[in-house]
């Protein structure tokens, strides 16, 4: 991943407890995704677990075209709470961050964007009734962490105005998950999750979540 100039500056300033290196990773991944217009303005937010009781995430409401190491967050993997005083604001989504690190103790990265077809799919099957979004199949499947082509079950939230609510549902969704859940979740009329042991595995499975949505209203019901 290419460092960013202005990173070169900014991870100074990040003391033992977050790895530069995450920092700029963060940053880099959002400016990627940014790119590819999946995190339009200051949409999506991105994460990495830092040892065993923290989680270093994106700051809030900055547009991720421009985002630089200095704009991410240590925060505590149970309250959310900046590490530091002084912090930026971290990401309004951290809550839904945390109950999927929570959920999955092997997880070291988490990728939130709103990429269009993700988000569409989302829709679409929330106005036929929600529940899950079901691929079955398509070769892709085996980009979310499958080794067989059978199919796979994308979790629908709903986009509740309080954050925090969502985190919970997702939270009790994942208390009791199915044998081998798909790494991502998807909440209608907002965009998509997507988890992974690093931050290029979370990025590519939602690659290919988002391509998979795509097919899926190519082919139609
Ligand atoms: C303009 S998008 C509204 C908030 C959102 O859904 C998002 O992904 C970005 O929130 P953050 O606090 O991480 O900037
Ligand atoms: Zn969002």
């Amino acid at each position: 991943m290419t460092a960013h100039p202005a990173d070169v500056v900014s991870t100074a300033s990040y003391g033992a407890a977050a790895d530069p290196y995450d920092a700029a990773g963060l940053s880099a991944t959002a400016r990627a995704l940014y790119e590819r217009g999946w995190m339009p303005g200051t949409s999506g937010n991105v994460s990495v677990r830092s040892g065993v009781d923290a989680v270093l995430i994106t700051a809030s409401g900055l547009g991720k075209g421009r985002l630089t190491s200095a704009d991410t967050v240590l925060v505590r993997a149970d309250t959310g709470a900046p590490v530091r005083p002084g912090s930026p604001r971290p990401s309004a989504e951290t809550c839904i961050h945390l109950a999927v690190y929570r959920a999955f103790p092997t997880v070291g990265a988490v990728v939130h964007a709103h990429p269009p077809y993700a988000t569409a799919l989302a829709s679409r099957r929330s106005r036929a009734g929600g529940g899950p979004v079901r691929f079955t199949d398509l070769e892709l499947i085996k980009g979310m962490g499958r080794s067989y082509l059978d199919s796979i079950e994308i979790p629908l939230f709903a986009n509740w105005r309080e954050v925090p609510r969502i985190a919970a549902e997702v939270g009790e969704h994942f208390a009791h998950p199915a044998t081998d859940p798909a790494p991502a979740l998807l909440i209608t009329h907002h965009g998509a999750t997507t988890w992974g042991a690093d931050l290029a595995e979370a990025s590519d499975r939602l690659e290919c979540l988002e391509a998979l949505c795509q097919l899926a209203l190519l082919i139609g019901d």
